[in-house]
């Protein structure tokens, strides 16, 4: 054996620990959530991607902010409003910008990668809570830019009964956040317990979105987010649960050699996802503008 193979032995090695590691610490991470979002309807996952992918998505959502500008819109609210009073009323309720996109689209590469791991997370969840089984589709992502200067969305269900949304995943982009910035997004639990949750980089936050009012805090400072809702089907729950299906994050094999543990690495997102391209896209299910089925939630 050359020392080169030794050496591409000993990074092989290596790698294979920092893989153990980082699985161990998501899979964790997966479990603690689904026996919160059990037990209050909600739940935090700091390090979601990993900084880098998450400074990745943030600097793709600025870009997409001024290249794209026309694509922002203001969230509506279902007070919205087609005269200017009524628009100006529902500014108040809600003053975010909003852009609606597909997972894929060329303008955002991080994206992709960011909801792949919402799709992994959920799945995951959807095992353990019952309130998931049923779960077949997901809304295009939507990137939200509360533009500072006390933009809030007051308190709201994201599914008071018209629509299919049964969890909300959002995850923060915001590194400089500080203490007195506002824009905290304030839970309330069924137990009349109050939560303030900040919105730090690369801190993901999952709720039930039948059950958990929720709101945004003023904020003084520009807040972005990506959110996407896992939606049930119209069987709704009776649709999903009983199916043995494979976890690809507990089944997955890290890899042989180097390169294929470095590229199990990237599937996590731990690492530049513009890296990754390529891997693991069988595991990928499409937005919904999108319908899909239960089979392929189940099946990467
Ligand atoms: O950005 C957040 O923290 C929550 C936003 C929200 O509640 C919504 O878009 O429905
Ligand atoms: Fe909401």
């Amino acid at each position: 054996m050359s020392s080169d193979d030794e050496g591409s032995d000993e990074e092989a090695r290596r790698l294979r620990e920092v893989a153990h590691a980082r699985r161990a610490h998501t899979l964790a991470q997966w479990s603690t959530a689904a026996a919160a979002l059990t037990r209050h309807g909600w739940a935090v996952l700091d390090s979601f991607l990993g900084a880098p992918a998450a400074r990745a998505l943030r600097d793709d959502v600025r870009n997409l902010r001024t290249t794209s500008a026309a694509m922002f819109a203001p969230g509506r609210t279902a007070a919205a409003a087609d005269d200017d009073d009524r628009a100006h009323s529902a500014r108040v309720l809600r003053g975010d910008l909003v852009a609606r996109l597909h997972a894929d689209d060329a303008r955002m590469p991080s994206l992709r990668q960011c909801v792949r791991q919402a799709d992994r997370l959920v799945r995951s969840l959807a095992r353990g809570v019952e309130e998931l089984r049923g779960v077949e589709a997901r809304s295009a992502p939507m990137i939200a830019c509360y533009p500072g200067g006390g933009a809030r969305y007051v308190r709201h269900v994201d599914n008071p009964g018209g629509n299919r949304r049964v969890l909300t995943w959002l995850l923060y982009l915001n590194e400089e956040w500080q203490h007195g910035d506002g824009g905290e997004l304030r839970l309330y639990d069924a137990d009349g317990g109050v939560v303030e949750v900040e919105p730090l980089l690369d801190r993901a936050v999952v709720f039930l979105s039948k059950k958990v009012p929720h709101e945004v805090v003023a904020t003084q400072k520009e807040r972005l987010a990506v959110s996407v809702w896992y939606e049930e089907g119209p069987g709704g729950a009776a649709d999903g649960g009983g199916t043995e299906h494979e976890d690809d994050i507990t089944q997955f094999s890290f890899g042989r050699n180097a390169d294929e543990i470095k590229a199990f690495l990237f599937a996590l997102a731990d690492l530049n996802p513009a890296q990754s391209e390529g891997i693991g896209a069988d595991s990928n299910f499409r937005d919904k503008d999108s319908t899909f089925s239960s089979a392929m939630l189940r099946s990467w």
